[in-house]
């Protein structure tokens, strides 16, 4: 069972701080936690694929590493020519990935198809619980990353159909599912506790407290146990240490996109398309690292 007290804590934290961060500041601060705590936690795929091939000798590393900078790129150009349909794959793809680190350890692996529609929903669910909450900022920057403008019965019919396919997963695991039985009444109030961050939160602040404190840290922490076989102070160094170059390079690049783009484009729509690009290779890395976490 995974411990989700400290993102508990964490989230509270936030909640707080809404009331004296002005919206201006809250947004500074969520888009640094988020160029941090956020990029930081993808920085090491490099070190997970090194680590699945190792354990996997079918794999050939230095073509991942080459699939891996592909995928971030040919991202980067959809995102560019066709950004609607990139970026409903993003959010689909993200929903999945933020499903799966948040549910991985809780439900069998029994129920392996089962599992997988659930987790995806689950992520779904909680991208659009912050859009319903905030139609109005995502419209803009929805419009200012695809050029089309979105109609806010759009998210807010989505929302309904997610929350009734999520009902409906959650009742099937409940009734069949013992290790999803014993978390599910505790998720349940986790997922009233973010519905009223993201009400009284801007789009950003939510999303950051989210992104880091309920994925990018519990990501982190799981990545490590992987590589190095445990979480110690030590250990977490050594992750930091290992993803410098990387989180550098990516700072770098993004800091280039800013400049080359910020006339024409929001400072959160770009941050966001770079997030999609680096979503998709990292999503694979990370699935890959959960099958073989399964298999052991
Ligand atoms: C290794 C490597 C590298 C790096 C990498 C990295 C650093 C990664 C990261 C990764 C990451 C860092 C990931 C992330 C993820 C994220 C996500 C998954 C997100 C999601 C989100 C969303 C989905 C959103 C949505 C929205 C909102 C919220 C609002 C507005 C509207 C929209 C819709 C946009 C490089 C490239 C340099 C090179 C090669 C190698």
């Amino acid at each position: 069972m995974k411990n989700h007290s400290i993102s508990i804590i964490t989230s509270f934290l936030g909640l707080w701080l809404t009331s004296f961060l002005q919206e201006e500041n809250q947004i500074i601060v969520g888009i640094i936690l988020i160029l941090t705590f956020g990029i930081v936690h993808g920085a090491n795929d490099i070190a997970i694929i090194n680590k699945i091939n190792t354990d996997n000798k079918t794999l050939n590393s230095s073509k991942m590493i080459f699939n891996y900078v592909l995928t971030v790129i040919i991202s980067a150009i959809l995102f560019f020519y066709i950004p609607l349909i990139t970026l409903i794959l993003f959010i689909t793809a993200s929903g999945y990935h933020f499903g799966e680190q948040h549910w991985s350890s809780m439900i069998s692996n029994e129920t392996s198809k089962i599992k997988s529609a659930f987790q995806l929903t689950y992520g779904l669910f909680v991208l659009l619980l912050l859009f319903y909450f905030n139609s109005t900022e995502v419209i803009i920057i929805v419009e200012s990353i695809t050029s089309h403008k979105l109609n806010s019965n759009v998210i807010e019919y989505a929302f309904y159909v997610l929350l009734v396919l999520l009902a409906l997963n959650w009742i099937y695991l409940y009734a069949n599912d013992k290790i999803f039985k014993s978390n599910a009444i505790a998720e349940l109030l986790y997922l009233i506790v973010l519905s009223i961050l993201f009400k009284v939160s801007s789009l950003i602040w939510g999303f950051a407290i989210y992104f880091i404190v309920w994925h990018s840290v519990p990501s982190l922490v799981d990545q490590i146990k992987f590589l190095y076989g445990g979480f110690t102070m030590k250990k977490l160094l050594r992750y930091i240490k290992t993803a410098l170059l990387y989180w550098i390079i990516s700072l770098v690049s993004l800091a280039i996109f800013y400049s080359l783009f910020h006339s024409t484009k929001l400072f959160e729509a770009l941050l966001f398309s770079f997030l999609a690009a680096v979503t998709f290779p990292h999503t694979i890395v990370i699935l890959n690292m959960f099958k073989i976490k399964k298999a052991e």
